[in-house]
């Protein structure tokens, strides 16, 4: 069986006198362990745990981030399919904006620094064509809902 994973791609918006897309940032945390490779807050589904919850959860242990700081964007999940070694991994991404852009990120454990990016260093970061897919996937939800506005 697929080793199953879920998470946010959160992101925050900065002052109005930016003006779009710059002022779009994504948060990346860097594992402080393997690679250290750049990654939205995610984590393995608990036996039983529904994969919102996991997301949630994971995003308030990785990075401090609770439900009361998030809000989830209508109309966004993204599934990702890869190979972590040698099993196929399944990874399901929701989109968040932090309500307060000065909130402060809390790291675990688990990771050893993180960045706020525009989305192309988010890209530049993020490494893998999927993850970078999916990136770009969320900066286009995000505009399209603005330009409806
Ligand atoms: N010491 C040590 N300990 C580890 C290691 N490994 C895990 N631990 C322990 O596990 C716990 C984490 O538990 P959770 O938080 O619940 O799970 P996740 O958040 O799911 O975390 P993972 O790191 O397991 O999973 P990925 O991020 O998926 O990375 C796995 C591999 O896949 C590649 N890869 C990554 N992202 C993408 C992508 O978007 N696209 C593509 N195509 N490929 C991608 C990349 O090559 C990478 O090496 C940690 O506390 C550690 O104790 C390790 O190497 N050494």
């Amino acid at each position: 069986m697929a080793l199953r994973a879920c998470g946010f791609i959160v992101f925050r918006r900065l002052a109005s006198c930016i003006p779009p897309p710059d002022n779009i940032e994504y948060l990346l945390l860097q594992t402080s362990y393997g690679e250290h490779h750049w990654t939205p807050p995610k984590g393995h589904v608990d036996p039983g745990e529904d994969d919102l919850t996991t997301a949630l959860r994971e995003t308030k242990e990785e990075a401090g981030l609770g439900a009361e700081h998030l809000r989830v964007i209508d109309g966004f999940v993204q599934e990702l399919h890869y190979q972590v070694r040698g099993r196929p991994k399944e990874v399901l991404y929701w989109l968040a904006e932090l309500r307060d852009p000065g909130t402060a990120v809390t790291l675990s454990d688990e990771h050893q620094d993180y960045r706020w990016a525009r989305l192309e260093e988010a890209c530049a970061l993020a490494q893998y064509k999927d993850l970078q897919d999916t990136l770009i996937a969320a900066q286009r939800h995000l505009q399209d809902q603005q330009e409806k506005q």
